[in-house]
């Protein structure tokens, strides 16, 4: 697995860390559009897609490294509420509103992947289903173990939960399954499903976008201390290593002490 994830910490939300996030996606786009012509990422809700499409709606600079191919991208939710999809509390409606509403034409829209607003009021068949969709695009079950998304990305809740992972839940057992149900979330609404950790920690890389000073004990629980890395936002850092990278600005890491935090990519 190699090394530990990085952690960057940047001054400005919009001057610095979004033009970076940009660059890392863009990245990511570009390798996985070598590999295999397609993008496949997942999204979180929470403040991510805001956050996001500072990133990804700027200006860019015309050169094929800055230019977001959108009609290339297979959008997927890492975790979603079982709420009608243009619910306040439905992450792809935060999506969408954030970012996909606002692609410009020219830029062309991702084939988006939101849950089944049939299954709402059952979270193990909408789960059951959404996994049924990606074993159609990721290939057979059997002959795949697990998806391979080229990016996933996350945030960290304070108590150190990603995707609808919560500290201490079964779920984090979890061995077999791609999509999990959940009916008692602590952080509402209650009913989500969400990617499993196997799956996660799969991932070709994850990218974490925490900011703001409500992510600033939890960062420094998780990057410091044993206890934190069985959080599960640690468990993705133990598990995943260098293959994480963190967004944060300077409010979320300040005093967090990390060997390999940078100001820059
Ligand atoms: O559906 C959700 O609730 C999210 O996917 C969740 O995992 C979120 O990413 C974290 O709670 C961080 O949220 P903030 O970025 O808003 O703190």
């Amino acid at each position: 697995m190699g090394g530990p994830p990085n952690l960057y910490s940047f001054q400005d939300v919009d001057k610095d860390l979004a033009p970076n996030l940009r660059k890392y996606v863009l990245e990511q786009q570009n390798e996985a559009l070598a590999r295999h012509g397609v993008f496949r990422v997942a999204v979180s809700g929470g403040s991510l897609p805001k956050t996001l499409a500072k990133a990804l709606l700027a200006p860019s600079n015309g050169s094929k490294d800055d230019t977001p191919e959108f009609s290339k991208w297979e959008v997927f939710y890492a975790d979603e509420r079982c709420v009608p999809l243009d619910h306040e509390d439905s992450n792809h409606n935060l999506v969408k509103q954030d970012l996909l509403d606002r692609i410009p034409q020219e830029l062309g829209q991702p084939k988006v992947y939101p849950i089944d607003e049939q299954y709402l009021d059952d979270p193990k068949e909408c789960a059951d289903q959404y996994e049924k969709t990606l074993v159609s695009i990721f290939a057979a079950r059997d002959s795949v173990k697990l998806p391979l998304f080229d990016l996933l990305l996350l945030g960290c809740g304070p108590d150190g939960h990603t995707c609808s992972l919560f500290p201490d839940h079964p779920l984090l057992r979890e061995q077999d399954a791609w999509v999990l149900s959940i009916s008692d979330s602590p952080k509402p609404p209650p009913k989500r499903i969400t990617l499993s950790l196997p799956v996660v920690l799969h991932a070709a890389k994850i990218g974490f976008v925490a900011t703001g000073g409500g992510k600033k004990d939890i960062l420094k629980k998780i990057f410091e201390t044993e206890q934190g890395g069985n959080l599960p936002s640690g468990l993705v850092n133990r598990g995943a290593g260098e293959k994480v990278s963190w967004f944060c600005d300077a409010s979320a890491t300040e005093g967090v002490n990390f060997p390999r935090r940078g100001s820059v990519m």
